[in-house]
């Protein structure tokens, strides 16, 4: 199948490789000329695992190309897939501009029949709004007879593993109330359901709504857990031991209980705030979703409290390490990670900063400009403990799992350790002599 897919973001870039890798021929296309121009000559914009051979692969293979141009990604494609950002608004509702600019470009460029399908997240009712402006623009050209339909299929890759999570998906999630439509996004999502992954084809908005509610029910794991977490920190109990033992019962499962410095990403706090605003804007009270969004807000100054208790209020003359600034590990992705709001506040207090990312540090350049003065970025894991007073895990990428700790307490001012993710064990961290703090494993009496 031809196909075209506007936006070369993660989602973007994963869905029209995924497809090419499947033997479909595919545009990608971006308004963004020197993303577009640096994908040419082979230089991906993001890091995300395997994505870099696929995309060679199938250039070269001629199944992938990119472009600025609209006219050309759409000249034989039978489908248009929307993949550009929705990003939080200033009142937290998502802005849709993208999504809107995308399909006015599709009316103005499309000569014939072309199934449009929304891959950005978007509020329920926004599929209405792509539908009219199209109408429109169509109109405009004297072209209202053109015939399109407008189909939502939201995405569940996550960062860091989106290759993997596009090829083998839980789920496939198509809203449409086209029959001839649905078969057509069957056939081609059929390559990726080999293991009987179901495709499931429901209504429009069912299918919008559908995207935000299984974030925020993920997002709602992750606070409940961090609640709890604090609880054990009070009045003794470990979270470990409690994951494990609500996780063995199959109606509640392991996945996505794991407390920690609280979630980040471009997604989640997004997509939170997003449903509370729908609720909010027709009458419905969405109390739940809006204390995961608080509890998540407390959530990331738990590792700075500690901090505080610790070493007091004033950090003027501390030097703190960072382990991690990606929001995840696998990702060079900072929107919304721990990090910043942890960093931000140390150095707030008095305090600087020597960090280390495997793959996030020219981002967090970027993110944390405004407090460059206070911050060194080292080169590797060993570098940033130099003389620190206490090291912070906050990301937990693999190689921070085992580290040598004799070396590690050798290089340090004093050998204390925030774990914001819980990576090490506490008896362990007592025989080598460090004072240790975690997540809701009563290390950290509040
Ligand atoms: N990142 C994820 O893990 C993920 C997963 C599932 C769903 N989503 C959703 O998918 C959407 C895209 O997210 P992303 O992370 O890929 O975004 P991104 O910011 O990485 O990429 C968006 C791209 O769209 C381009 N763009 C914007 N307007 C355009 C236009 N009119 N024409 C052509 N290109 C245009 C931008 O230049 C950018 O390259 C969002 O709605 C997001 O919530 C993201
Ligand atoms: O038990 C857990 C699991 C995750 N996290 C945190 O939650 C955030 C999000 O993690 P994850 O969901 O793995 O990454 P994303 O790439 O943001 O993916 C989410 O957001 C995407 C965009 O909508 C969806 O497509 C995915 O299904 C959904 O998992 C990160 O900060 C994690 O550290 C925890 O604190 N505890």
């Amino acid at each position: 199948m031809n196909i075209c897919v506007i936006g070369t973001g993660y989602v973007g870039l994963v869905t029209g490789t995924c497809f090419a890798e499947m033997g479909n021929k595919v545009w990608c296309v971006d308004v963004d000329t020197e993303k577009i121009a640096r994908l040419k000559s082979g230089i991906l914009p993001i890091y995300e695992p395997g994505l870099k051979e696929l995309v060679m692969k199938n250039v070269a293979e001629k199944r992938l190309a990119f472009s600025t141009q609209l006219e050309e990604g759409l000249k034989d494609a039978v489908v248009c897939f929307i993949a550009v950002g929705t990003p939080p608004g200033e009142d937290g509702s998502a802005d849709v501009s993208y999504v809107l600019d995308a399909a006015s470009n599709i009316g103005a460029t499309m000569n014939k029949y072309l199934i449009v399908v929304n891959k950005s997240t978007v509020p329920v009712g926004t599929a209405d709004k792509v539908k009219n402006i199209i109408k429109q623009q169509l109109t405009v050209r004297a072209q209202a007879d053109l015939e399109f339909d407008v189909v939502s299929n939201p995405e569940f890759l996550k960062e860091g593993a989106a290759v993997a999570d596009f090829m083998r998906p839980d789920r496939v999630v198509i809203g449409t109330d086209n029959v001839r439509t649905a078969e057509l996004m069957k056939q081609l999502y059929e390559p990726f359901s080999r293991n009987q992954q179901p495709i499931l084809i429901m209504d429009i908005k069912s299918a919008e709504i559908t995207k935000y509610a299984a974030n925020a029910m993920l997002a709602t794991r992750i606070s409940f857990m961090n609640e709890i977490a604090r609880l054990c920190d009070k009045v003794g109990g470990d979270i470990a031991n409690v994951r494990l033992g609500i996780g063995s019962d199959s109606r509640i499962g392991m996945q996505f209980l794991y407390a920690g410095s609280g979630y980040g990403g471009s997604c989640f706090p997004k997509d939170v705030k997003e449903l509370v605003s729908t609720g909010c804007k027709n009458g419905i009270a969405m109390d739940v979703v809006s204390a995961v969004e608080a509890v998540n807000e407390r959530q990331k100054y738990y590792l700075v409290d500690m901090v505080k208790k610790r070493f007091g209020e004033a950090l003027n003359g501390r030097r703190f390490a960072i382990w991690g600034l990606a929001f995840k590990p696998q990702t060079d992705d900072m929107r919304e990670a721990p990090s910043i709001t942890i960093i931000k506040s140390l150095i707030d207090m008095g305090a600087t900063i020597q960090a280390y990312d495997p793959e996030a540090i020219e981002q967090a350049k970027t993110v944390l400009g405004d407090y460059a003065a206070s911050i060194t970025y080292s080169k590797d894991m060993l570098e940033a403990i130099y003389n620190a007073d206490a090291l912070l895990v906050v990301t937990e990428w693999r190689q921070f799992r085992q580290p040598d700790f004799v070396e590690i307490k050798s290089k340090m001012n004093q050998p204390v350790i925030f774990d914001g993710r819980n990576q090490y064990r506490a008896e362990q961290m007592a025989r080598l002599g460090f004072e240790y703090y975690c997540i809701g494993r009563s290390c950290y009496v509040q």
